[in-house]
């Protein structure tokens, strides 16, 4: 089966606000995914849901797995630091090698060279930009078939966002799919293959991004105004 996720029916609320509404979505295996909306939108809440970190109403299976199983085929970068900041990069490694039996470090040592990073690299002296370039790392180390990536290109420069999006697409296979939520419209676009657009916690859209440019003849920023310029 090509499809690699799926969520049915997903509901999720935070008191009396729902955070998601009512969500039905199909990832298929090859695609690259861009999980586009505003702050507030719910990209983060999917994510999490999908993690098996917040409960919510509905079904999410990847591989037919749920719930914290599917922590065994999905790999996934938050946005929070969870670094422990006495820590050298190659102790941080060594607790992700002991973590997950997936982990291949031998991919984490090429791509650690490739984004400069030095095994004997302090983690608290690592500037923002670096420790994004090793929570990459680490995240696309796992040999999994779900990667998802939260805000990757937030709040770094132009090489290390080159950088980035050059992994993201080296790591990319027929057997795996990678979902990125982001706001660097411009510098995403040109990696994705879908979109999916959230709006106040609603899917209002998702499809192929090169069908939608064609379609409509526009880029995905302008896209993105045409969708939440209300
Ligand atoms: N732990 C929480 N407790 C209460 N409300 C929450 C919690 N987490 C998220 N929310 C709410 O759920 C909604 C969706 O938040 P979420 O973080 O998923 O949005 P986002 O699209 O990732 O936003 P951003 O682009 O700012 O990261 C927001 O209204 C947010 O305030």
């Amino acid at each position: 089966m090509n499809s690699i996720l799926e969520v049915t029916n997903f509901t999720k609320g935070f008191f009396k606000k729902k955070a998601l509404s009512d969500i039905n979505l199909t990832l298929t295996r090859g695609n690259i995914y861009g999980l586009i909306g505003p702050n507030g939108s719910g990209k983060s809440t999917l994510m999490k849901s999908i993690y098996g970190m917040v409960k919510g109403r509905g079904s999410i299976k990847a591989d037919g797995r749920r719930g914290v199983d599917i922590r065994n085929i999905v790999s996934y970068m938050p946005t929070e630091d969870y670094f422990y900041p006495y820590m050298r990069v190659e102790e941080v490694v060594k607790f992700y090698l002991d973590m997950y039996p997936d982990f291949n470090s031998e991919r984490a040592n090429e791509l650690l060279e490739y984004m400069q990073i030095d095994l004997k690299d302090s983690v608290s002296g690592l500037s923002t930009g670096m420790r994004m370039r090793l929570k990459l790392v680490l995240c696309l180390a796992r040999e999994c078939s779900l990667y998802m990536l939260d805000e990757p290109l937030n709040g770094i420069d132009i090489i290390s966002k080159k950088k980035i999006t050059e992994t993201i697409i080296g790591s990319m296979s027929e057997e795996k799919a990678i979902i990125i939520s982001s706001h660097m419209l411009g510098d995403i676009e040109l990696i994705l293959d879908r979109v999916i657009f959230l709006k106040k916690g609603l899917l209002v859209l998702e499809d192929s991004l090169e069908a939608l440019r064609e379609e409509r003849n526009t880029s995905l920023e302008d896209l993105y105004w045409e969708v939440y310029n209300d």
